[in-house]
């Protein structure tokens, strides 16, 4: 049976918020957000009884335990649109802290690919956010889970970069790839680098700026998968994406145990 209810916030089957397709009690406070439906499957081996509970479109979401705590995983695709979509249907869901767990494209020079990065903040260029705060509203992290971030990096031993990042809504032209003859936004990564900027992704300021908006507790991990200053790409590129999930989940557990979040 399909059904939906009520268009201002619909409702599939009576129960399930519509993208994710599932109800309240699915999903643990603590929701780790890669962009990569991949990714939901690759932290697999990470948790005890872990399952994936809903695939629907770019969302795919998996609940398991880590150190004996529920913890969930959904992924919010590319950019944007969608990642409002995922965090919002994850508050509904009472989702407390937020945590996304990307890769991103380095811009200064002296990061390397495989290197972690947290951002403390994130330059709003993706647009989605317009809808929730005036461009001036700052898209911040949380203290407490950035600094749950660091400690996490450092017991690991991973090198992090720790500063602002900047999220824009395209991959090409938005972090300056020429591909047709004229570049609106030629002078993206340029402008940024001179700003002290790390980094360019395309979901952070969505999710910092809504979960500041509506009270939850939020911050963004990235793994380093390519530098646009030394044109380098990262081919091997799931042993990063371990140590990535690694990081975050070491870093929940923290913010469990210090009972940071309520
Ligand atoms: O690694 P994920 O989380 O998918 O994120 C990064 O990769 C995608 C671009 O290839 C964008 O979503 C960007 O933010
Ligand atoms: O170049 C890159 C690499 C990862 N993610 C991005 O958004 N851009």
């Amino acid at each position: 049976m399909t059904r939906f209810i009520q268009a201002d916030f619909p409702l599939y089957e009576g129960t399930k918020v519509p993208h994710l397709r599932i109800s309240e009690g699915e999903t643990a406070p603590y929701v780790l957000l890669p962009g990569d439906p991949g990714r939901v499957e690759l932290i697999r081996d990470l948790f005890s009884n872990y399952k994936i509970i809903s695939s629907n479109r770019e969302f795919k979401v998996g609940t398991g335990e880590f150190n004996g705590n529920p913890v969930s995983v959904c992924s919010t695709g590319i950019g944007g649109p969608s990642t409002e979509i995922a965090v919002l249907e994850l508050l509904r869901l009472k989702a407390k802290c937020l945590l996304r767990i990307g890769g991103t494209a380095a811009i200064q020079e002296g990061i390397d690919c495989g290197d972690m990065i947290i951002n403390t903040g994130s330059v709003r260029l993706g647009g989605t956010t317009n809808h929730y705060a005036r461009p001036e509203f700052p898209a911040l992290a949380n203290h407490y889970v950035v600094q749950a971030l660091i400690e996490a990096c450092e017991d690991l031993g991973y090198r992090y970069h720790l500063g602002i990042g900047a999220t824009t809504s395209s991959f090409y032209h938005g972090q300056g790839r020429d591909v047709s003859p004229y570049n609106y936004s030629a002078n993206i990564i340029e402008e940024m680098k001179a700003l002290g900027v790390l980094n360019l992704e395309m979901e952070s300021e969505t999710l910092l700026t809504i979960a500041s908006v509506m009270g939850a507790y939020a911050g963004t991990l990235l793994v380093v998968h390519a530098n646009r200053i030394t044109n380098q790409w990262l081919v091997d590129y799931e042993e990063s994406q371990m140590k990535l999930c690694k990081v975050a989940l070491h870093a929940v557990d923290k913010l469990i145990t210090r009972g940071v979040v309520s």
